[in-house]
């Protein structure tokens, strides 16, 4: 029965952090790791193996010769488990607690790591049967509780998956699902009805992997298998609370990692082995990275199935046991110090389990609605102990809403600053084109420009687009060109407006036309409009650089407050205003001749400078002065053959003045209609100035904004200078600082052996390669020319190893099989030398080094040739492997003895052939060929 994923579309996953049985919340775990040594197979003891490690306590495993691990030769664990310990002991304190987290929600995984033949397959087996009986207990003593369990398996073998259910379904894909990680396409899964059931799907599954015979294992697992068990429990009763747990539990049986040397395997076998040891590598890789807490790093999951499979298993969200098996014997002591050294790393890898639970989408929503009533009843209650956490935390919350909003709305600020400035731009942008049309001489200088729909102008939004440098420079001095002008012209007109203010009061206090209110109001406009002047004057400043552009938004920033102050006071001048209006005098009002008479001929005649002002201001003056002529006109009408004058102040060299008693007393006979047509003209003038001040309040308002509105473009301006100067500094930083050379030497040469190891290239090559390249500056190039060599190859040994032979060529060397056969010959090869080029002496030292049992010389020399160059990660080894290869052959170092060949760079010229030319890409085995001569 095929089942599709276990997540309906009406329910959700929600997870929690795990809780161990205690109850207490695990939010990190590292992974159980534990060691079983099995004891010596009958092959073993037949060749007279010896035991290499003892076992000190229960979690220490120590290595018998301590002379040249680096390790100090001692191991600790969760537990380790002698060859005497039953599986059963194994399940119960290696996978049990693991295993039986699935059924409370929590996904647990159990896999055993090891050399082949060490016995994974064996413990595995029984893990598997024990971890069954356990659940189908726990499902029996746990009625309340209804259980679904479902079952899966597959294989991972030469890199495709296969489904041990369905092997005609073919290979099955990988793909990445949001919420479950990666998941395998099409892979069925079965649900299980008992006990029995499970165990005949798990026989099923054991018949159909792949199975093949090694000169170390005869049943030797060629796949790494995976049986997966789906564990969903639910409450039979509807309690209304959390409906069901969903976990799954992996039970994986890896393949064994091996050497050639020993499986002695060939063509198909060859192949498996060579795929089996990538994908452990790749798991090595990725424990090894996250063991510590390294997690920031890049994780190569994605480089094997099987770690992709793993993934939540490593370092996620998951319970991990590992049980790391290895052999006693002597012949396996490298192997079995790889395991051990895996082992270690991973003890060191945390994952975070959580438990897996499945709620019903109405349940969901009822939940936490319960959970808001609760919340809301625990907020109004007035017990306040409770409740203060909650309360702060509303408080934060709403303070956080709060700063949100102000941070949207300077964004759309910022927004509408760009868009302004893009209007700018455009038309400085249609000046350019009239003044290009015009002649070559008319510059016009580009300002700043973002997209339309750039966020946040001056910021490193890669949508701005930014003209920077002299473009820049010199768009902030028409900016600032702009901002002086306007500050200039605001000193007029704020002059101006002194002027006609101080004449304004003058007038009202002298005429009395207004109540005292009325004086003090002016008063008060004249003095508030006095601060509004001082506060918008400016200092010229040069702002020609960047640093006095910063000068000036400092400035701008100070004056801040003074602008509020400024628009308070046009707020207040303009309520002055009003209140003026209101004391105006009305027509009936009948003022004093006589002082009205004494008033006009002391009313000060200050022409305002109107040029400068022009639509703003009309001096009250001006009216005066025409009222006057008009007066006289009247005069002279009525009196024609007199000669009438009327002298004005000094200011306006106008007088008004009577020459004859006569005129006088034909004044007076006119004066009482002329009173009435003076006060009606008194009246206009000062409504007019009224007016023409509320224009000016107005516009200077409207400067206030302007110069807002300049200073945020300034800000903007700065802002896109330093993030051009930031960014530039850092490449800066970044081509002033590289990495020591020697640091990343060492990086590289680590590497690089690592993939020698991996791709089997020749030890002859690796051997001059390693002794010629120590870090000089000048072999950077050689380095890095190896390096991506080796990453080709390692990327397609397998197209290589699949490839057809038309694509290959007739070149044996070009497929992984053969670079393997090449290098067992060239084994084979120096093995015959080791008599030759070492001495009786050298070769006793490096037999009991390297734990050569003394047992016939030709099998200890190839014992001897066939541990050099097998430990990558360990640069000891690698170095002595070096120096022994290197008297095989007869090498020598610059300077060192003539009688021996001397390793030259032209050996590794670096030669960029077509990659159809096997010979020379993949290179090596040609050069060592040629040394062999
Ligand atoms: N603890 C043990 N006690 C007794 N025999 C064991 C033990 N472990 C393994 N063996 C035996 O050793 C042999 C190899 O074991 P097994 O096949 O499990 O190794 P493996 O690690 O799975 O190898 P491969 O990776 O090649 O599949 C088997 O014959 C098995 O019965």
């Amino acid at each position: 029965m095929t089942m599709r994923a276990p997540v309906t579309p009406s329910s959700k996953i929600r997870r929690t952090p795990a809780c161990t049985p205690g109850g207490t919340k695990v939010r990190e775990e590292n992974i159980l790791v534990t060691v079983r040594m099995r004891p010596l197979s009958l092959k073993e003891v037949a060749a007279y193996d010896l035991v290499a490690w003892d076992i000190s306590d229960e979690n220490t495993i120590v290595s018998k010769n301590l002379y040249h691990d680096r390790h100090g030769g001692s191991y600790t664990f969760d537990k380790v488990f002698d060859p005497t310990c039953s599986t059963w002991k194994v399940y119960e304190e290696g996978a049990r607690d693991v295993a039986l987290s699935s059924l409370s929600g929590i996904n647990a995984t159990i896999f055993a790591y090891g050399q082949t033949s060490s016995g994974k397959t064996f413990t595995m087996r029984g893990v598997t049967e024990h971890a069954v009986k356990d659940i189908y207990e726990h499902i029996r003593f746990t009625p309340e509780r209804e259980f679904v369990l479902k079952f899966s398996a597959l294989e991972i073998y030469n890199e495709t998956v296969v489904d041990l259910l369905n092997r005609e379904s073919g290979f099955l894909r990988l793909l990445d699902d949001p919420e479950r990680g990666t998941i395998v396409d099409k892979l069925i899964e079965e649900v299980i009805t008992d006990g029995q059931h499970l165990r005949h799907l798990i026989s099923i599954c054991e018949a159909q992997r792949q199975v093949g015979e090694t000169a170390l294992n005869d049943k030797s697992s060629r796949s790494h298998q995976i049986i997966r068990l789906t564990i969903e429990s639910s409450l039979r009763e509807d309690t209304g609370c959390v409906k069901s747990f969903l976990a799954s539990l992996n039970l994986v049986d890896l393949a064994g990692s091996e050497r050639v040397s020993q499986t002695n395997t060939d063509g198909a076998r060859l192949k498996e082995g060579s795929h089996i040891n990538r994908s452990l590598l790749t798991l090595t890789t990725v424990i090894r990275k996250l063991s510590g807490g390294k997690r920031s790093g890049h994780i190569p999951y994605r480089n094997s199935k099987l770690t992709r499979i793993l993934q939540t298993s490593l370092g996620g969200n998951a319970r991990t046991a590992i049980i790391c098996t290895m052999s006693p014997a002597l012949s396996h002591v490298e192997q079995s110090r790889n395991t051990l050294l895996f082992a270690t790393s991973a003890k060191d890898v945390a994952n975070t389990a959580q438990v897996n639970m499945i709620v019903e989408k109405k349940e969901l929503v009822k939940q936490l609605q319960e959970e808001v009533a609760r919340l809301e009843a625990e907020l109004r209650s007035p017990e306040p102990s409770s409740s203060t956490s909650l309360r702060s935390l509303l408080r934060e919350k709403d303070f956080k809403i709060q700063q949100m909003e102000k941070e949207i709305y300077e964004l759309k600020r910022q927004r509408d600053i760009a868009q302004s400035q893009l209007e700018l731009e455009r038309s400085s942008h249609k000046e350019k084109k009239a003044s290009d049309h015009q002649g070559p001489s008319c510059q016009v200088v580009k300002r700043l420009s973002f997209t339309n729909d750039s966020p946040l102008p001056g910021k490193s939004d890669s949508k701005v687009k930014i003209r920077t440098g002299r473009k820049t420079a010199a768009s902030t001095d028409v900016l600032v060109n702009e901002i002086r002008k306007l500050e200039t012209r605001q000193r007029q007109l704020g002059e101006e407006a002194n002027r006609a203010l101080e004449l304004l009061h003058k007038e009202v206090s002298s005429q009395r036309l207004g109540s005292r209110d009325t004086a003090e109001t002016i008063a008060n406009m004249l003095s508030e409009i006095k601060v509004i002047h001082e506060t918008s004057c400016t200092p010229e400043v040069e702002l020609k650089d960047k640093a006095t552009l910063r000068e000036e938004i400092a400035r701008l920033n100070s004056q801040e407050s003074n602008i509020i102050v400024l628009e308070e006071k046009l707020e207040n001048v303009q309520r002055s205003i009003e209140k003026l209006v209101m004391h105006l005098p009305t027509g009936e009002e009948t003022p004093n001749l006589k002082t009205s008479s004494k008033k006009i001929k002391g009313i000060p005649f200050m022409l305002s400078n109107t040029a400068n002002m022009p639509n703003i201001i009309r001096s009250p003056c001006s009216l005066m002065s025409s009222s006057c002529k008009l007066m006289e006109n009247e005069i002279e009408n009525r009196a024609p053959e007199r000669n009438i004058v009327v002298s004005g102040t000094a200011n306006s060299g106008e007088t008004c003045s009577i020459s004859s008693r006569e005129k006088i007393s034909a004044q007076k006979q006119s004066s009482s209609i002329n009173v009435k047509k003076m006060q009606k003209m008194f009246k206009k003038a000062t409504e007019d100035n009224i007016q023409s001040i509320k224009a000016y309040v107005t516009e200077l308002k409207e400067r206030v904004a302007k110069l807002q509105y300049q200073k945020q473009l300034l800000v903007c301006q700065v802002l896109e200078l330093e993030a051009n100067e930031a960014s530039s500094d850092e490449t800066e930083i970044i081509d002033q600082s590289p990495m020591p050379w020697n640091v990343v030497f060492e990086a590289q040469r680590k590497d690089i052996i690592m993939l020698w190891h991996v791709c089997h290239v020749s030890i002859v090559h690796r051997t001059q390669f390693y002794l010629l390249f120590r870090g000089d500056p000048s072999d950077q190039i050689y380095m890095e020319v190896e390096l991506r060599r080796l990453k080709w190859l390692e990327q397609h040994l397998d197209d290589l190893g699949n490839a057809s032979p038309a694509l290959l060529g007739d070149d044996p060397a070009s497929s992984v099989s053969s670079s393997i056969k090449a290098l067992k010959q060239e084994r084979e090869y120096l093995a015959k030398r080791v008599c030759s080029k070492l001495s009786t002496d050298e070769r006793e030292i490096l037999y009991l080094k390297w734990d050569i049992p003394a047992e016939g010389k030709q099998r200890r020399r190839l014992q001897l040739v066939n541990k050099l160059w097998t430990d990558p990660l360990n640069m000891e080894h690698v170095k002595e492997s070096a120096e022994v290869v290197a008297k095989l052959v007869g090498f020598c170092e610059s300077g060192q003895q003539q009688q021996q060949q001397p390793i030259s760079r032209e050996m590794f010229e670096l030669i960029f052939a077509p990659l159809s030319d096997k010979k020379t890409w993949m290179g090596w085995n040609l050069i060592s060929n040629i040394l062999h001569l």
